[in-house]
């Protein structure tokens, strides 16, 4: 066999393939031709041969690593959860399943998608604290979804306002036939469902519990259209049935606001997972914004529907010509200036009116008139003091200031009742000494109105309705410090005038009204 130089070769296997692999085969080829007394064939099979168990080795080395990895490699498996905050019963089942995956499996990731702002510390505390208390939930969950479907089957109709929560219902509740979809987003469609309305037929006491799902928050509007249907097409002599929701929502806050949090006092208990109040506040306010929501969805879509803007608009109440309401005005604001009045600012705006201002205004009012059946004296002066410069028939908002006697009616009974007998909790911002008692910074500091407004150092006679003191001491400017049912500083309650006038036209209503029947000495 004539032996070829390494240019031939080269040459040769150049014009054979140009590939990359026989470039490289050519390579060793050419370097194995200074061996001149090997034959070529000879020479290329052995490269061959070299270079593919060299490649089957890198082969067989990656193949390895990948199967090893996998064999290394954990199993996870995720859980998409979109709210993971709600502190609902979606969420705890959620925290149970996490917890009981961990514990039996702990080779086992578990990931949860959210989108709202846990951390994966936040998310780890949640959970239950053993696989016991995980069991007990379940068996928990078990007895609590029986009864609900128990009371649930009782329903005369049952409406759902997505598939999930309609398979739910019935699947717990068992009334396939009972249970109605309404249409989640305007414009809801809730005709069918008024016409199975059960109440339409003589039912002697009819009790409405609930016509939408169980978690309140959700969908207010078809609920309420509902209500107001069944409302209305009850006999008049029927007794009336409530749906007292946002006056609950107000008056479990004030409940669990004022509670004492024993986390507050063992913050150890935190991390066991004790929230106290917390959570029932957190679901109470999404409630109560859930709520509000709605209110302004409504308000903005009736607005929309008029085809007012601007200044007009504001004179769209609920349908009422010349009476807007807040919510209205807000809205007419956001038009004009959207960057302040957004719609966060006008829920927070409203709720702050909601909480702060009914519990406060209506229990005034109801101590007011309480006073004065029992003062008939009282009554009577406020009575003239009505006729002389009001009149039967007219009661005008205007009119309020002008009635000095009724104004010291109100300050008196703010002063022997104040709605918040001890104002809102203040923090002092640095060390300091109060009436000799040093206060170091970040102390919790309560004022007790109720005290200081009953001290016989200050007051005259201070267990006594005497409105006519104010009289005497100028008014309840005058009175200082020693007068605070609004509280005091940068912090006083900015609801006073509006207060002050809304309890005087109630007051002015109910004395108009008065008998004049004495309730003296009657409890
Ligand atoms: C008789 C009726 C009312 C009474 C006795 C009352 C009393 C108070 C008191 C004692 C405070 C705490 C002040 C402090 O921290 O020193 C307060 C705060 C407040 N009140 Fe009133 N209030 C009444 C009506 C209203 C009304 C009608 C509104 C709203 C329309 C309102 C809105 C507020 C707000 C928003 C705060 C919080 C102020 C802040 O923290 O800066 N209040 N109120």
């Amino acid at each position: 066999m004539p032996h070829s130089s390494p240019a031939e070769t080269q040459t040769r296997w150049a014009a054979r393939s140009p590939s990359v692999i026989d470039g490289a085969l050519g390579l060793v080829v050419d370097h194995l031709a200074f061996f001149p007394s090997i034959p070529a064939q000879i020479r290329w099979a052995a490269t061959t041969t070299l270079l593919s168990s060299l490649l089957s080795l890198v082969l067989f080395s990656a193949v390895a690593a990948v199967i090893s990895g996998r064999r290394g490699r954990r199993t996870a498996v995720g859980f998409f959860h979109p709210y993971t905050n709600d502190g609902g019963g979606g969420e705890r089942v959620l925290w149970c399943f996490v917890r009981a995956m961990q514990e039996e499996k702990p080779d086992l990731d578990c990931a949860v998608f959210t989108v709202d702002d846990a951390s994966p510390q936040s998310l780890a505390a949640r959970g239950p604290l053993s696989i016991l208390l995980s069991r007990c939930t379940l068996v928990y969950y078990t007895i609590f979804s029986w009864l609900y479907g128990s009371v649930g089957s009782c329903a005369h109709l049952a409406m759902a306002n997505s598939s999930w929560t309609r398979s739910h219902i019935d699947c717990l509740w068992k009334i396939p036939q009972l249970t109605k979809r309404v249409h989640r987003h305007p414009p809801r469609d809730t005709s069918s469902l008024q016409r199975m309305l059960p109440l339409g037929k003589p039912v002697r006491s009819p009790v409405i519990i609930s016509v939408a799902q169980f978690r309140p928050e959700k969908a207010h509007s078809p609920r309420l259209e509902a209500f107001a249907h069944a409302v209305g097409i009850l006999d008049q002599d029927m007794p009336r049935p409530k749906l007292q929701f946002f006056r609950g929502i107000v008056e479990e806050t004030s409940v669990v606001s004022g509670a004492a949090n024993v986390a507050d006092f063992f913050p150890a208990l935190r991390r066991l997972g004790w929230h106290g109040p917390e959570r029932k506040l957190a679901w109470l306010q999404r409630t109560r914004d859930a709520l509000i929501g709605e209110f302004i969805k409504r308000h903005r879509f009736r607005r929309r529907r008029s085809g007012s803007n601007g200044e007009a608009a504001v004179a769209i109440g609920n349908g009422d010509k010349g009476r807007a309401t807040v919510i209205d005005v807000m809205l007419s604001l956001q038009e004009s200036d959207p960057g302040t009045y957004t719609d966060v600012t006008i829920k927070g705006l409203i709720a702050e009116i909601l909480a702060a201002g009914i519990d406060t205004s209506a229990v005034t009012m109801e101590r007011a008139m309480c006073l004065l059946l029992i003062h008939p004296e009282v009554l009577h002066a406020a009575r003239a003091e009505l006729d002389a410069k009001i009149g039967q028939g007219r009661m005008a908002e205007e009119d309020i200031p002008n009635l000095p006697f009724l104004n010291f009616i109100i300050n008196e009974t703010l002063r022997l009742y104040p709605a918040v007998p001890l104002l809102m909790p203040h923090e002092s911002s640095q060390d300091c000494t109060v009436g000799g008692y040093d206060v170091p910074h970040g102390t919790m500091l309560l004022a007790n109105a109720w005290a200081i407004h009953r001290d016989p150092n200050t007051w005259d006679k201070p267990q006594e309705f005497k409105p006519e003191r104010f009289q005497c001491e100028g008014g309840k400017e005058e009175a200082g410090l020693r007068m605070l049912p609004f509280g005091s500083g940068r912090r006083k309650c900015p609801g006073e005038s509006l207060a002050m006038r809304v309890i005087g036209l109630a007051l002015v209503t109910l004395i108009h009204c008065s008998s004049g029947r004495s309730f003296r000495g009657r409890r």
